[in-house]
């Protein structure tokens, strides 16, 4: 096989030679400069390489031939462009010529149908169509706006897999696992305009990311597909495989859409929120006579729309939150500007996002330092051009090295490193010119490409790279595994990924708000305790680690660590046993506590749980076992919803504080709830709107044996040193 190889490549390589110096007697072009290549045995050794592996010999280049380089690559010449102002030239100011796309390698072509995606078709009525498609029927903000509680719904599974994985934040979490399923979670959802069950969206996330996963292996095939049909029969069968997986699992979702949109139209019924398959359906090629999208041509457009949406951001959040763990300052900076929001909400709502300038300078510079793309997809030129002197001809492709640009010394000062600040002025203000990601003007970094084919979701993009970074940086402290010091080595997959992906502990912040909130005052308390001996503490040293109760730990003169059980209690969290309720009289006493409930619009299913929790009948971790099973009378849980009330605590304020905390109604109205608030208001000088603020955050202050000296052991689980 080995010999047959080696006869092939060098009598390809003769006839190669033969043409390449006829062209060069034909054409005078200037193409670039770049290292001398022998016809199709350099081609092949550069196909065989990543574009990871590409970058460092590209930077080597750019030092010896200058900005522009030019290697023969497959069987054009690819034309890289490494710095901003040629890529400002190209790619803004010849925007138009610069926008084509060269001809698709055979396995894209079945991948794309025949380059009828977005990504992959030529620079012309097909791509316009189809590019106006996507923006103006998903990707308009009125549109974006609309799957505001799909993003919800997938913040909600995201930080629930993420407890249950770190057990309430004592086991480490291997995180890109959970944020590429949540990115698969949304992106189906917008793509397919269902809310599909787990399984059914992890099969759609096992094609596609086997097709992202194989990229690099089946590039080989396009190195004279003639000839790799024969050679390398076996890979092109598994090549196909994937993509006849891929149709088994998009069709059937896309038929299923199809009937449901016909079921509406005849039943008359109010339309279904529109979704990306939805658009496809109506599309007509005006070019092709009117006809509809193949159903294959639909399975490649969803497959780009997910592959697009999923890799890319994962792939992001990853390493942003990769740059959290590692530079703690620079999270704990992040939550004071969210803690600013102080909205009381569970969820910092979209529109508030705008509010967080340190937020999105953390997003701009995860883009910057570590963009998924390190190149643009392959550009081609419309017609031949002149760039920096030297001649970009049709027959080429081209291409922008996005990292390169974004790591030039010359626009930035430190490029390796990690520092938001750079976005932003002394008052905190973000730099409108150093954010601005679109090269319109000038470039100077481009994570999403620039010009015509710019990628179209930026927008989108950043939205959900804010909302959730925001939302898991409130819910979560972040750190990282004992020992673990987060390499940021890279690797290439579909997209730049972590070489070693990024592991970390991460606990509920309630906990750590409780810590925060009570140690200044309790220290004092603590030194006064008879186990104890302080000789100095400080705030910033006292971390919270292991769920091993031991309050007193000192080393030297500083504090090593407080360990703290890491539980936090969820309505649905527990394992849940029987309500038990006998008789008609404790029957009707259940039914009028659940009525006094529903004033806060709370389901039936809710009041159930909530009473169930709070009286002992369902199981809760608040409780352990010292609850014992109690029927309610409604005086009692009157009691308690009058109190919370003269708090100041609105009705829809009350529906948040008993999903947080349901165990609060059971809770004692004199020795714990008023005793609680007494001390907050007295010893702690928080009343009104910051109590309430406080009670939205954290109810379970309310019901805390708060003034427990620490020395108890913390057996109670109640105790505030257990938080
Ligand atoms: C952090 C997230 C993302 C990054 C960094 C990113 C980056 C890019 C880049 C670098 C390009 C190539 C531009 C060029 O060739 O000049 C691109 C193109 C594209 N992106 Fe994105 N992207 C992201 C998210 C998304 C999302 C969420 C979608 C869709 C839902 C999407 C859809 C597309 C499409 C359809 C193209 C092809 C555009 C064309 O050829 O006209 N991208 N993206």
């Amino acid at each position: 096989m080995e010999s047959i190889w080696f006869i092939i490549i060098i009598t390809l390589s003769f006839c190669a030679t033969i043409k390449a110096l006829i062209n060069l007697l034909q054409t005078p072009k200037k193409l670039p400069p770049g290292p001398v290549s022998i016809p199709i045995i350099t081609s092949f050794q550069w196909l065989r390489k990543s574009f990871a592996d590409l970058e460092p010999t590209l930077r080597n280049l750019k030092t010896k031939y200058g900005p522009i380089v030019t290697l023969s690559i497959g069987h054009r010449k690819s034309i890289f462009i490494t710095t901003s102002s040629l890529a400002h030239q190209a790619l803004i100011q010849n925007g138009a010529i610069f926008a084509d796309r060269p001809p698709a390698p055979a396995t894209s072509k079945i991948v794309s149908s025949n380059q009828h995606n977005i990504s992959g078709a030529s620079y012309g009525p097909l791509w316009r169509l189809l590019r106006r498609n996507l923006t103006m029927q998903i990707l308009h903000p009125s549109k974006i706006k609309s799957f505001s509680p799909a993003r919800n719904w997938v913040l909600n599974i995201i930080k629930e897999s993420i407890k249950k994985e770190s057990n309430s934040g004592q086991n480490p979490v291997l995180v890109v696992d959970h944020f590429q399923f949540g990115m698969f979670c949304l992106l189906v959802f917008m793509c397919f305009g269902e809310k599909l069950d787990e399984k059914k969206i992890r099969e759609v996330e096992s094609v596609q990311r086997s097709f992202l996963l194989g990229f690099g292996k089946f590039q080989i095939l396009n190195f004279f597909p003639k000839f790799t049909k024969i050679f390398l029969k076996k890979r092109w069968e598994e090549f196909y495989k994937l993509r006849n997986d891929q149709e088994k699992v998009l069709i059937p979702l896309i038929r299923s859409r199809q009937e449901q949109m016909k079921k509406t139209f005849e039943d008359n019924e109010k339309s279904l929120g529109l979704c990306y398959v939805d658009s496809l359906l109506n599309i007509e090629l005006p070019d092709e006579g009117g006809r509809k999208l193949t159903e294959n041509e639909i399975v490649s457009l969803c497959s780009e729309f997910l592959n697009a949406g999923t890799d890319t951001t994962s792939t992001a959040l990853q390493w942003v939150m990769a740059n959290l763990v590692k530079y703690q300052e620079i999270q704990s900076k992040l939550y004071d500007e969210i803690k600013t929001l102080d909205s009381g909400d569970d969820e910092i709502k979209e529109e508030d996002l705008k509010k967080l300038p340190y937020l999105k300078a953390v997003i701009l510079e995860g883009l910057r330092r570590h963009p998924p793309g390190h190149f643009v997809l392959p550009h081609a030129v419309t017609q031949d051009i002149g760039l920096d002197g030297y001649v970009v001809p049709k027959e080429a492709t081209v291409n922008v090295m996005i990292a390169e640009i974004g790591w030039d010394s010359k626009v930035w000062e430190d490029p390796m490193m990690f520092k938001p600040e750079r976005f932003l002025s002394e008052d905190g203000i973000l730099n409108e010119e150093l954010s601005d990601v679109t090269g319109n003007k000038e470039v100077k970094m481009i994570p999403f490409g620039a010009g015509r084919r710019m990628c179209p979701a930026s927008g989108l993009a950043m939205l959900h790279l804010e909302y959730f970074v925001a939302n898991l940086i409130k819910e979560f402290k972040w750190t990282a595994k004992v020992g673990d010091d987060i390499d940021l080595s890279e690797k290439q997959e579909f997209t730049i990924v972590m070489k070693n992906p990024l592991w970390a502990h991460v606990s509920p912040r309630e906990q750590d708000w409780v810590f925060n909130f009570f140690s200044a005052g309790m220290l004092a308390k603590l030194v006064a305790s008879p186990v104890l001996t302080l000789e100095y503490a400080t705030r910033s040293s006292l971390s919270i680690v292991t769920p091993i109760v031991q309050p007193n730990i000192i080393k030297g003169n500083t504090w090593v660590s407080i360990s703290v059980s890491r539980k936090k209690w969820e309505l649905h969290s527990a394992a849940q046993t029987q309500i038990v309720i006998s008789g008609d009289e404790e029957k009707a006493m259940w039914e009028s506590c659940k009525q006094a409930l529903s004033a806060f619009n709370f389901n039936d299913e809710e009041e159930e749980k909530i009473l169930g929790k709070a009286f002992g009948q369902l199981h809760s971790p608040y409780w352990g076992e010292e609850r014992t099973k109690e029927v309610p009378k409604l005086e009692t849980v009157n009691a308690i919803l009058d109190c919370l009330k003269s708090l100041g605590l609105a009705d829809e304020d009350i529906y948040k504080l008993l999903k947080k905390f349901p165990e609060v109604l059971g809770c004692n109205l004199e020795t714990e709830l008023k005793n609680n608030v007494q001390i907050l208001e007295k010893v702690w000088a928080i009343k009104g709107k910051t109590l309430r603020s406080l009670l939205l955050r954290n109810p379970k202050v309310l019901g805390y044996t708060i003034d427990c000296k620490g020395d108890c052991a913390a057996l109670c689980t109640r105790c505030w040193v257990r938080f």
